[in-house]
């Protein structure tokens, strides 16, 4: 990689110092291939991840300057459940230069921003899962987002948890591993933080990382699958089976499920990206919290995040590891809060929802009761930054979700809704940003 860089390899320069778009050199002139239409207007109150919210709604229409029959780019996507959606984060102001970042669930603390989902990187792209509800036409309809309304979208790809998921890819392979050499094997951090990049195989039961050598040769696979691929396909059915009901047992330990009805749902079709941080015995009954080493920060502590010692796997039943995440991410000093609505609210949400009183209904939400349900998720994972968190807390909190303007404010340990008044209706996005562009 270096090499290519010093080199300057299929430069584009320009004499003017311009760098014209190539796909060689990565520098890629991008075209959305539609705008998403969302159920949130703006950044506060839009969930900070799409498993947060699964009645958040989207509309994608794909648009007419990229295919001229834009229904054609979307066929055969119906039959899967979850998309990848790849997007800007066009309301960034500017692209963000800053090498660490502090998240929202590190109270203050800095990492390095590849090490987090801010929305402020180098190239200001975002990546989300979400349900893929319908596909009509030119148009997919989407539940589950983290998206404003008017988000740029660059691509769509399905979500193949035989691809996808780590644990998938970890499991371990046996024979035919050591006799092809082909597992890409994990790279394990050291007590010095470096990253080790030497090939290691985790031993069983969390111990050191034992070393192991690769050979060059690549075996070949059938329609350019990868030895994980093909060895372990036709075993995910049986072994999906076998972990779904440690998996859920687990959530409900962490409060996952009543956090969201989908984060499981969609565990249970993904076949294991929600890995849980639980070792388990080999008889999956004797369950115990994982250590986790990831980080270590205390609520309000300014320090940045070291990485751990040394990471220990966690592992299913029969000791397979799966993916990782450091403690922070799950152990975060944020709490979830208890959302109350005002008598008044509550008025307010049913009115809203009528259209005799001569108000628009939902676009996005088929009942007040689901709105309700959004606006509690929205709130239950605390929506505000770690400034106002901190600084300002007994401000009002404004965010709009759906027609619904909603304003609340926080307590210990609670959000609470005191209005729900009709929001502006959103602009029409195909008319306001393909009239900027052309
Ligand atoms: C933390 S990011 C995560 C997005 C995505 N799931 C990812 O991991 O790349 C989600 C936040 O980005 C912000 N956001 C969403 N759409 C945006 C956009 N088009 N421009 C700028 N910020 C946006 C919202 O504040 C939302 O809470």
């Amino acid at each position: 990689m270096r090499g290519l860089e010093e080199s300057g390899c299929g430069s584009t320069a320009t004499p003017c110092g311009c760098v014209k778009p190539s796909l060689e050199t990565g520098n890629l002139l991008t075209e959305p291939i539609g705008y998403l239409e969302s159920c949130f207007l703006a950044k506060n109150g839009t969930p900070r991840q799409p498993s947060i919210c699964s009645h958040s709604r989207a509309c994608l229409r794909i648009r007419k300057s990229i295919f001229n029959n834009p229904e054609h780019s979307l066929m055969g996507l119906e039959q899967f459940s979850h998309v990848w959606i790849l997007f800007v984060f066009h309301k960034n102001g500017h692209l963000s230069c800053k090498a660490k970042v502090q998240p929202p669930r590190l109270n203050g603390a800095k990492t390095g921003v590849f090490s987090t989902r801010s929305p402020h990187r180098p190239n200001a792209i975002g990546l989300t899962l979400a349900k893929l509800e319908k596909v009509e036409g030119g148009a997919i309809y989407l539940s589950g987002i983290d998206m404003i309304h008017g988000t740029p979208v660059l691509d769509i790809k399905p979500y193949i948890a035989d691809y996808d998921s780590p644990q998938n890819l970890m499991e371990p392979l046996g024979d035919f591993n050591l006799q092809n050499n082909q597992q890409k094997p994990k790279a394990t951090f050291h007590s010095d933080g470096e990253t080790n990049s030497c090939y290691q195989r985790q031993c069983p039961g969390c111990g050191e990382p034992e070393p192991y050598h690769s050979t060059k040769g690549k075996p070949k696979y059938p329609e350019g699958r990868t030895s994980e691929e093909n060895c372990l396909k036709h075993r995910d059915r049986a072994e999906l089976q076998r972990i779904l009901p440690m998996h859920r047992e687990v959530a409900a330990d962490f409060g996952l499920e009543s956090r969201s009805d989908q984060r499981l749902s969609v565990a249970e079709k993904q076949a294991g990206p929600h890995c849980l941080e639980k070792s388990f015995s080999e008889g999956g009954t004797d369950k115990k919290l994982r250590s986790v080493e990831g980080a270590a920060v205390l609520p309000g502590s300014s320090t940045e995040v070291r990485p751990a010692a040394r990471y220990c796997p966690a592992r299913v039943a029969d000791g397979s590891p799966c993916s990782l995440v450091p403690a922070w991410v799950r152990e975060a000093p944020v709490a979830t809060l208890e959302v109350r609505f005002t008598p008044h609210a509550e008025m307010d949400l049913v009115q809203l929802s009528s259209a005799e009183v001569g108000h628009s209904s939902f676009k996005y939400f088929q009942s007040a009761e689901e709105a309700k349900r959004a606006i509690e998720a929205v709130l239950s994972a605390d929506p505000r930054s770690v400034y106002r968190r901190k600084l300002c807390q007994d401000r009002l909190f404004y965010f709009t979700v759906d027609i619904a303007h909603v304003t609340c404010w926080f307590g210990d340990g609670f959000a609470e809704v005191l209005r729900i008044q009709l929001a502006s209706e959103p602009a029409q996005i195909t008319d306001s940003v393909e009239s900027l562009l052309s």
